[in-house]
């Protein structure tokens, strides 16, 4: 394959509700749609998981930006790729970190790949279901009525797994009385790292209602804390922030930091990491979950596609996009019946970016081919 051209594209849509976690609220999604685009004029697509703000991780849209203009394009136009597992493999492998704008190129040529096999993404993944299980993410809000309302609604969808995000002071009391109204629906909760050992309390006091998982106690960049913690709960451990690459996920499975992990292809550097990282976990009988980062419908239809694989048995985060979005970009949207969302068989990733509501969106955006600077610096 030989990428002639890429396409980087700011993208600006409205987030219907703000999205709130213990490290901040979110009332839009600004993110970099990259389109790659081949010698015999396909394209691949995918876009960057990164925000605005370094709040989540320590990556942002401008961070991104540069890494990818600077030094990954340069990379994918001067070289010829056969397959797109040598993205990670060889031609990414000096670029420390980094890994949400990696992952961004990556999944983009994935898509192309793909296209040009015929495949769909999953088929060339080595996907095996053909349905996947969806769960939601829902936000702190200012009332457990509220929280039990949206809770409601979206058992009424069909929503296989419900998780809350909490913080301290929005968990023991929000969890207790949702499990009351609820005694069985599959729940959990994510702290994104709003806890240290010293919560101890206020952890153990979750090990009473039954959840499936607790997501990222402690810190974003710890394994070792989770070790002590996890010796401690019953609750699973389920790792997001913390685990970038197949050598963190080997680790944290090694010193028992966490009994499940969630995978975002964004963290992890992109679907060849990621498809490591579940082989992994399926030899050591950690099972997985595909996390979310607010994509917009291109992003899901990545998610979706990883999901297919055999060890992702937990429903992930990968919601309809009418939940998050007054329209997507995508043709269709992504679509959600009874907790489930069909994979695409179509080539690619199997929903069609919707040019008309991409410029609409779009706030900036620019073309790089391959030249004698580009040359120089790959
Ligand atoms: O609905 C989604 O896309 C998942 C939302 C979510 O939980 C999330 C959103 C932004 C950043 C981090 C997280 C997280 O999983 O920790
Ligand atoms: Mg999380």
């Amino acid at each position: 394959m030989k990428i002639k051209q890429v396409i980087l594209r700011h993208l600006k849509l409205d987030l219907l509700e703000p999205f709130t976690t213990s490290f901040g609220t979110e009332y839009d999604r600004d993110f970099i749609l990259v389109e790659a685009i081949s010698d015999d004029g396909i394209s691949g697509w995918a876009e960057s998981v990164a925000m605005l703000d370094p709040l989540y991780n320590e990556e942002t849209l401008k961070t991104n930006w540069h890494i990818l203009e600077d030094y990954l394009i340069p990379i994918i136009l001067k070289n010829e790729i056969k397959h797109p597992d040598e993205i990670s493999e060889k031609y990414f492998t000096h670029i420390r970190g980094n890994y949400m704008a990696k992952a961004a190129l990556e999944g983009a040529v994935w898509d192309l790949y793909a296209k040009k096999q015929g495949a769909s993404l999953s088929n060339v993944l080595g996907g095996t279901k053909k349905k996947i299980e969806v769960g939601v993410s829902i936000g702190i809000k200012d009332s457990i009525d509220s929280t039990l309302d949206i809770i409601e609604a979206r058992l009424g969808e069909g929503y296989k797994r419900f998780k809350l995000k909490i913080k301290p002071g929005w968990d023991v009391e929000l969890i207790d009385k949702v499990r009351k109204v609820y005694p069985e629906i599959p729940l959990m909760a994510d702290a994104n790292s709003a806890y240290t050992l010293k919560d101890i309390d206020r952890l153990s006091a979750l090990d009473d209602f039954n959840l499936m998982m607790i997501e990222q106690p402690l810190a974003y960049n710890d394994i070792i804390d989770h070790a002590d913690l996890q010796s401690r709960l019953k609750t699973p451990i389920c790792l997001d922030e913390s685990i970038h690459s197949l050598e963190d996920a080997r680790k944290a499975i090694k010193l028992g930091s966490c009994k499940i992990i969630n995978i975002k292809i964004g963290r992890v550097g992109g679907l060849t990491e990621s498809k490591k990282i579940h082989d992994l976990c399926l030899e050591h009988g950690i099972p997985l979950w595909c996390g979310g980062m607010l994509e917009s419908g291109i992003g899901r239809a990545h998610n979706i596609a990883i999901t297919s694989l055999p060890n992702f048995t937990l429903p992930g985060d990968t919601a309809a996009s009418s939940l998050y979005w007054a329209e997507d970009i995508t043709d269709p949207e992504v679509t959600v019946e009874n907790g489930m969302i069909s994979v695409p068989e179509l080539p690619g990733i199997g929903y069609e970016p919707s040019m008309e509501k991409i410029k609409k969106y779009t706030i900036h955006s620019q073309t790089y081919h391959l030249s004698e600077n580009v040359a120089r610096n790959a």
